[in-house]
């Protein structure tokens, strides 16, 4: 029967599951084990090897387990008594940093408590295992490090990469985060400790977008590192020596990319993360006609800017094209949040994109991007070096350019200083102002500072997470402008439809998803993005919308294409739940 596939359980043993019940038992994409199934539709015994793996963090152990009872009630109860008392205790610490390591044993322990407590607790929990403590976590990851999380590849293995694949012990996997640790958020070059980032986004890719745990791999490419304390900390993990470059560095990713397709086949989905951005554009250059890849940095966080862009127009009354923006940083993501903006506007206005560049001005390390200086840019930023005199402060940008937008992605804390917030409130009723660097300690200005100086008046979001703000009788709640919003459910969607490439239309369609998800309850807070808290529904959205993109691009390989591509998203979520023993 074509709609019928075939499982093998775990103890070896084949079990056969019409198409119909994989659609709505929740397993997480292509469950291959089965290990996610057990529902009410589908009961499984307790002997059989999958739940006998006391030693598998995915395996919760019952006391009973091995009787031929009715465990399920017992199951529930234990669970939430378990989850309870687990956010009580990771409630009793003082320092975030403390949460997060008892958060890494219990994933280590009791992965699908570990979920079940991220899914239930989203924006308790984001904060810890996300931006910012993830990275607190990634500098002190030397001396908290206890078990390897993830896999790392070094220089060492050049040769013999794909035989250190094969010792990964899932053999499914669909998504890979995947860094070379040399732009950690703002903080730079942690070498090997990156490893905290892979590991937290790929948290964020089950909990958030529903990828079955066992079907992401972490990866961390030691490549050395040129951050001399590191170097020097008796407690690095990594190779002692400095980063490799040039044909070596190249060679080393080219064995990495073929391993990977030859290890994974095709359809695994390869999410660079925070590579410096010397690297990173020639990668994804690169690899996006080979592989199916995917930079978060530069494209997801330009697709869930430009949602928070095209989200911020309902409260004041425009259309994109209506607007001039104005970056501090022009790097990864400045420049790849630019250029969706700028397509954006050409796919509304039907001008062509050199002239819709043309609303969007950035500022470097050494001023203003102007035309004089384009013979020395870097590639990346060339296409924004308009005409203009020199200029070089960002105060005097602001001043000079009058945008309506202020987008801070420099990596640089406090830069968004008093005079320049102050200034675009001069010039704009409801200046948009969004300092997206992480963590908290690098954001351009704080939520307070921006609510205080533009007085109340900004439409504000950040990188990392801000408490509301009183200002003037009123409460602010400043939004969360982080690649989070997009990347599980972008991933989510590319696998479910089997997609082979990545291209720049489904970022738009997952642009266009989250910013129909933002409520009129949202917008009279002044929020531009939903809360956190609905995240599994509006990745489901996300995931539908980027599928449905790929089906009419013909980058779509799983047929037949399911009707409600909604429904299907939902059914193809991993939940941690525990199963029914009869
Ligand atoms: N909220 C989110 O979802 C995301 C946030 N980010 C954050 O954005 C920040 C930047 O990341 P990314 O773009 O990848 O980094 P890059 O290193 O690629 O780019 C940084 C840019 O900032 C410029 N810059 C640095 N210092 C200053 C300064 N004092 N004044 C003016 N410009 C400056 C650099 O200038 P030059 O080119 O001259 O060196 C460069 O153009 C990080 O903090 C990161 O955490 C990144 C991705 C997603
Ligand atoms: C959020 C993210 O990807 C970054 O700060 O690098
Ligand atoms: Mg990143």
């Amino acid at each position: 029967m074509e709609s019928t596939m075939k499982e093998i359980r775990g103890d070896g043993a084949p079990c056969v599951l019409d198409m119909d019940d994989a659609a709505t038992v929740g397993g997480g994409v292509e469950d291959t084990y089965g290990e996610d199934r057990a529902t009410e539709e589908q009961l499984v015994t307790p002997w059989t090897v999958s739940v006998a793996r006391f030693d598998d963090p995915q395996y919760f152990c019952v006391m009973n387990q091995f009787e031929y009872v009715c465990l399920y009630d017992l199951n529930v109860l234990l669970y939430r008594h378990q989850e309870r008392k687990i956010m009580n205790n990771i409630r009793q610490y003082q320092l975030p940093l403390q949460k997060y390591m008892a958060l890494m044993d219990l994933q280590e322990g009791n992965e699908r408590l570990f979920y079940k407590l991220l899914i239930d607790n989203v924006e308790e929990l984001l904060p810890i295992v996300y931006t910012p403590t993830v990275g607190e976590a990634c500098q002190k990851y030397g001396s908290i490090f206890s078990r390897p999380q993830g896999l790392y590849i070094s220089l060492k293995e050049k040769g013999k990469i794909l035989e250190v694949l094969k010792n990964w012990p899932e053999r499914s996997i669909q998504v890979i985060v995947v860094t070379d640790g040399e732009r950690i958020l703002g903080l730079g070059d942690l070498g090997c400790q990156g490893m905290g980032i892979p590991v937290g986004k790929l948290a964020l890719y089950t909990a958030l977008g529903g990828v079955r745990p066992s079907a992401c791999l972490p990866i961390t490419l030691d490549v050395g590192t040129n951050n001399e304390e590191l170097l020097n900390d008796e407690f690095y993990i990594g190779l002692r020596q400095r980063r490799a470059t040039g044909q070596e560095y190249a060679e080393f990713l080219q064995e990495f990319m073929s391993a990977v397709k030859q290890n994974y086949g095709e359809k695994v989905l390869i999410q660079f993360e925070d590579f410096a951005n010397h690297n990173a554009f020639d990668l994804l250059a690169k690899y996006g006609t080979t592989h199916l890849v995917f930079n978060d940095d530069i494209q997801g966080t330009a697709s869930v800017v430009l949602a928070g862009l095209v989200a911020a127009q309902k409260l004041i009354s425009g259309t994109l094209a209506d607007h001039k923006y104005l970056f501090l940083g022009a790097g990864e993501a400045g420049t790849g949040i630019a250029e969706l903006i700028a397509l954006e506007i050409s796919r509304q206005t039907k001008a062509p994109i050199e002239e819709c560049r043309k609303k969007i001005w950035l500022v470097d390390s050494k001023g203003l991007i102007v035309s004089s200086r384009k013979e020395s840019l870097q590639h990346f930023k060339k296409p924004w070096a308009h005409d203009h005199e020199p200029v070089g402060s960002l105060l005097d940008a602001v001043h000079a350019i009058k945008p309506t937008v202020l987008i801070g992605t420099s990596g640089k804390g406090q830069t968004f200083t008093q005079d320049v917030v102050e200034a675009m409130s001069s010039f704009n009723e409801k200046p948009i102002i969004l300092a997206l660097s992480n963590p908290t300690s690098q954001s351009e200005c704080t939520a307070e500072q921006a609510y205080s100086w533009s007085k109340g008046r900004a439409v504000f979001a950040t990188g990392s997470p801000f408490d509301p703000v009183e200002y003037d009788g009123k409460i602010h709640v400043p939004g969360q402008a982080n690649n989070a919003y997009i990347f599980p459910g972008f991933g989510l969607g590319v696998v479910m439809s089997g997609a082979i490439r990545v291209h720049d239309n489904m970022l738009l369609a997952a642009s266009e998803a989250l910013a129909q998800q933002v409520t009129e309850e949202n917008f009279e807070k002044g929020l531009i993005y939903p809360p956190f808290s609905n995240i599994r529904k509006i990745s489901a959205h996300i995931a539908a919308n980027v599928a449905a993109k790929a089906y009419e691009l013909g980058l779509a390989t799983r047929r037949p294409r399911p009707k409600d591509l909604v429904k299907y998203a939902e059914s193809c979520m991993y939940s941690p739940v525990y199963r029914n023993y009869r």
